[in-house]
């Protein structure tokens, strides 16, 4: 319960970060974070920000579970010694950094589509209904599930699931490595790290992988937005030469800052409730 509550809590509060960050990669109308967020908040109020939060708050307890459970577990198989002898023997670098790809492999089928839903509602730039405007194409998460089902059939709930792939997998053997090498550089050994070293090393966890996994993060929600009217692009390769041409190099960076301001408390948390539920149950 832990888990997925603060996981949810910090959700909520980096979500209009997320916002930021998808409509930054995926329209070319922002001249940057503060023009975003002031555009938003000028055209859609506050509410802008907040839109499609409630699918992932929905997911994180899967999604959480299946990243970290399946961390745990490829660990535990690989290392053959459990949480508690892990401190008196820790695992090797190149064990962590495989169970974290594992962890990430799976995670990704389990996200693509409550990730698609949220890109897709992020992007509607929509005013709160107003009597006479024209309403958004999808009037919430499961309208929009729905309508995506109806017009694309059920692979189209998958779409950028390859990219959302590639891009965690590598990503989340880094994100555990950062998260284990720095607890190590702070906790003398034998002991478990401390609250303060568990949320400044799971804060740079969260910023290293998601530096990693910003060009890929791009793509992602590009493809994810594309096929909404008429498809721009063949496939990910496409996607990637397209838009360096149009927009240079610098695009496989977009939103990275954002990003990373989002990544550190996020992640913080996350790896502290995780460390307590470990201790607990370990
Ligand atoms: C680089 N990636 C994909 C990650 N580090 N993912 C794990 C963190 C997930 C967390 N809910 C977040 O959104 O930051």
């Amino acid at each position: 319960h832990l888990l997925v509550t603060t996981g949810a809590l910090g959700l909520v509060l980096g979500h209009p970060f997320d916002t930021v960050k998808v409509r930054l990669q995926t329209q070319t109308t922002y001249r940057g974070i503060v023009d975003c967020m002031v555009k938003i908040y000028r055209h859609e109020s506050l509410l802008g920000f907040f839109k499609g939060m409630s699918f992932p708050i929905a997911s994180i307890a899967v999604v959480n579970s299946v990243l970290f459970g399946v961390y745990s577990n490829t660990l535990l198989v690989l290392t053959a010694t459990s949480h508690q002898e892990r401190r008196a023997q820790p695992p090797s670098y190149t064990h962590i950094f495989l169970a974290g790809c594992t962890g990430g492999f799976l995670q990704a089928y389990c996200l693509a589509p409550f990730d698609l839903i949220k890109v897709r509602l992020q992007n509607q730039t929509e005013p709160r209904a107003q009597p006479g405007s024209p309403p958004p194409r999808y009037q919430g998460p499961v309208h929009c599930a729905a309508s995506i089902f109806r017009e694309e059939g059920p692979r189209g709930l998958f779409r950028g699931a390859w990219a959302l792939t590639l891009r965690d997998t590598p990503t989340m053997g880094i994100y555990f490595i950062t998260y284990e090498g720095l607890c190590r550089q702070y906790t003398p050994e034998g002991q478990n790290p401390n609250s303060a070293t568990v949320l400044v090393a799971g804060g740079f966890a969260g910023i290293a992988s998601w530096v990693a996994a910003t060009p890929l993060d791009v793509i992602k929600s590009r493809m994810q937005m594309d096929g909404l009217r008429r498809r721009a692009y063949q496939g990910m390769l496409d996607c990637m030469v397209s838009s360096v041409r149009q927009e240079g190099l610098g695009v496989f960076f977009r939103g990275v800052t954002i990003n990373s301001a989002r990544a550190f408390p996020v992640n913080a948390v996350t790896f502290l409730s995780y460390e307590y539920l470990l201790r607990w149950w370990g």
